[in-house]
């Protein structure tokens, strides 16, 4: 088991008496001055989202930011939902969670503000550049693997998300991936809610135990990273596709899972059914999903699907001709790969012939 790396624990900013409390203490208040807001970029259901800069202290040019405003004349707990985000966000600090420069809540219009991330939430960048080169399996799981290290980081924090889905995941200029959404009461789009007693659930993302009785744990968010990583290597298709809320709860009640995405590699396929495992403490955890999808980016060739699989090797002159070795430990041996020798063990290859073609 990792040591998880952070002590601190996620403060629920409704348990305090005071919510106004909350965001002083965990977010900046930052002088309006200091902010140029230069374009409308989208609207929630608090107010205007907009594009702008930031003049920071330190910095010599200013900063691209997002800018979430509430809009003008809103009753009291309206500000209290809206800056409990704020609350929520100021709290984290990772590089896989979006980050929260500040709030101004002493001059109008108020706002929070959080660094720009130029390619937008992943569902749409996905499905905009379908087929496009840089989005190999490898950069793909690259995404996928910091996504889940920023879960990792919030679990660690004991930071339930509930609503971990790609549309909630923005992805900056560099395609890092980063979760966002992190409202209490978060603009879960209708279509995705499904009202029970307990309020909104996003039904195909959402773990049988949480659709049932309402138990969300990081092990409920395991299974709904299980899905986010269908919708990655599906380039955005929707999940189930557009089956009805209940087919979908029947069919899962029923052991259907989601199929394995066209060319969709057996290892990650493998990993979205452990996440779907009915039983939520089978399931991994977000430090072993990282250290499995960190292995399959250092070694890619696990990425490619088994069937179109074949290992040739071209000896290099200097090397030690492979042919007369049989044992893939003496193999990585020669090469000073040894860290990679449980790779192979752990799955089951111990000989060469196993792996590989000799010409
Ligand atoms: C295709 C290019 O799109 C670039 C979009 C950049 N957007 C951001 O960086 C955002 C960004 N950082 N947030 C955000 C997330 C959590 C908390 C506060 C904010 Cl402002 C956004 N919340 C949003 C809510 C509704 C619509 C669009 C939104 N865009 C962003």
């Amino acid at each position: 088991p990792s040591l998880s790396t952070t002590s601190k624990t996620y403060v629920d900013p409704h348990t305090y008496e005071d919510p106004t409390k909350a965001v002083n203490d965990f977010a900046h208040e930052l002088d309006p001055n200091l902010i140029v807001i230069e374009s409308v970029i989208g609207g929630g259901e608090f107010g205007d989202v907009c594009r702008g800069k930031l003049r920071k202290a330190n910095m010599m040019k200013d900063i691209p930011v997002a800018i979430k405003t509430l809009k003008a004349g809103a009753i009291e707990k309206t500000r209290l939902d809206f800056l409990s985000e704020a609350s929520i966000m100021g709290q984290f600090d990772d590089e896989n969670v979006i980050y929260l420069e500040g709030v101004v809540t002493k001059h109008q219009p108020i706002m929070i503000i959080t660094e720009y991330m130029e390619n937008g939430s992943l569902d749409t960048y996905l499905r905009t550049n379908e087929g496009n080169k840089c989005l190999d399996t490898l950069q793909l799981t690259r995404m996928l693997r910091g996504i889940a290290s920023g879960m990792k980081y919030l679990s660690e924090m004991k930071y339930v998300h509930r609503d971990l889905a790609a549309r909630n995941i923005l992805v900056n200029k560099d395609l890092i991936c980063k979760v966002a959404d992190f409202g209490l009461s978060r603009e879960i789009d209708e279509a995705e809610s499904y009202t029970t007693k307990g309020g909104k659930i996003p039904i195909r993302w959402t773990a049988m135990e949480a659709i049932d009785y309402r138990k969300f744990t990081s092990a409920s968010d395991v299974w709904s990273f299980g899905v986010l990583c269908w919708e990655v290597v599906s380039f955005g298709e929707r999940p189930y596709w557009n089956w009805s809320n209940q087919d979908v709860i029947k069919a899962v009640k029923k052991s259907f899972r989601l199929p394995p995405p066209m060319g969709c590699s057996d290892l990650l396929y493998k990993l979205m059914l452990a996440c779907w495992n009915e039983n939520h403490l089978q399931r991994p955890k977000f430090s072993e999903i990282v250290q499995q999808l960190t292995q399959f980016i250092l070694v890619p060739s696990g990425l490619i699907p088994l069937a179109k699989q074949k290992l040739v090797f071209v000896n290099h002159p200097d090397e030690p001709n492979i042919a007369q070795l049989t044992s893939i430990i003496d193999w990585l041996h020669n090469l000073q790969l040894d860290r990679f020798i449980h790779l192979f063990t752990n799955n089951g290859y111990t000989n060469l012939s196993q792996i590989c073609h000799f010409n």
